[in-house]
């Protein structure tokens, strides 16, 4: 089942010359149960995508274009108070720094006790069994004694198992994770890659995973959409993409796959930079570093052709990917 669309998603600033799209016409979709990663160098408006879709998107930003539906429903349109309503509930977050998600004053139990009371509506006691409950079902060894400490007495890797257990405890649809093991040490990110990997699939929440690392899509996505200057140039299964990628871009990048914890900071395959927003080139902004650039690429802009499940935007893809 279908659990978040994205249509033609433009988003925009006022810069001294004029408008730039921080992002443009990005298009996806996400099932439950379903993890779609995120991917592309820094800049590339991976996370201006998942804040427009939980509704933060800081003015004078601005969504400039398109539609974002939740089980069919627009939610781009919201007003604050209703996309408050819907945070939390029905779209949960987890970011790179655990300690901007916690509250460092409250026991872990009273955040988690609080947000499933607040959206859940059950009474005190029923609560915290539930808040006990996960942070088991999260890896908390010991949660009926733990459950009255505070965050700042468990490790980096334990206080995101604590982050995903409030995102989650609201039973949402969709959880947005932006970068969520940059931040830990290479060991306690493929546990809590796994852990998102095993939670998805119990509870069926749909998950965008927003990371730079194409080590982790791997391990981790189902599918995978790669994003290059504002755009999604290519997106598809996770094995189809590794194994076949259709963009020069997804192929540059599958080159300099790092393992798991380590920065890819150049793509060796790929010579020069990704343009910032108000330098985007005419036609296909990755033409400037393509190996395979043509005459019209310089000229037009490629559109993403297929479907929002498998796209490919590139003058060298003339057929619809299968
Ligand atoms: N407040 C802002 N005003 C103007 N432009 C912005 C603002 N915030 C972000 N941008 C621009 O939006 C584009 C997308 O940024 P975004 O943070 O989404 O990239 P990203 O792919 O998530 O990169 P990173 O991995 O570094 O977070 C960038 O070109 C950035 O310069």
């Amino acid at each position: 089942m279908t659990i978040l669309t994205v249509e033609n998603l433009t988003v925009c600033f006022p810069g001294r010359r004029g408008t730039i799209n921080a992002i443009e016409d990005v298009s996806l979709s996400v099932s439950a149960g379903e993890i779609l990663g995120m991917v592309g160098e820094s800049g590339a408006g991976k996370s201006m995508t998942g804040a427009a879709i939980i509704g933060l998107i800081e003015p004078p930003g601005r969504i400039a274009k398109g539609e974002i539906r939740l089980e069919g429903e627009r939610i781009d349109n919201l007003r604050p108070e209703a996309m408050r309503r819907l945070r939390g509930r029905r779209i949960g977050a987890i970011f790179q720094d655990p300690l901007t998600s916690l509250n460092p004053v409250l026991t872990v139990g009273e955040q988690l006790i609080e947000t499933i009371q607040t959206h859940l509506r059950l009474p005190r006691s029923q609560a915290r069994e539930r808040a006990i409950d996960w942070l088991r079902r999260v890896g908390i060894p010991a949660p009926e004694a733990r459950i009255d400490t505070y965050p700042h007495q468990y490790s980096g890797g334990m206080r995101q198992r604590v982050v995903i257990a409030l995102a989650l405890c609201a039973e949402p649809q969709l959880v947005i994770a932006d970068e969520p093991t940059t931040a830990l040490d290479v060991s306690v990110q493929a546990q809590i890659i796994a852990l998102l990997r095993k939670l998805a699939r119990e509870t069926g929440v749909a998950v965008i995973l927003v990371t730079h690392d194409m080590g982790v899509i791997a391990e981790t996505a189902d599918r995978v959409a790669v994003m290059y200057a504002g755009r999604i140039v290519e997106i598809g299964e996770v094995a189809d993409v590794l194994t076949a990628p259709k963009h020069p871009y997804t192929s540059g990048l599958m080159a300099s796959i790092p393992r798991i914890g380590e920065r890819p900071e150049t793509l060796p395959q790929i010579e020069g930079a990704m343009p910032r927003p108000h330098a985007r080139p005419e036609g296909c902004a990755f033409a400037p570093r393509c190996p395979h650039r043509m005459e019209i690429c310089t000229r037009e802009r490629p559109e993403p052709r297929g479907t929002l499940t498998r796209s490919v935007a590139c003058h060298l893809t003339e057929e619809v990917p299968a």
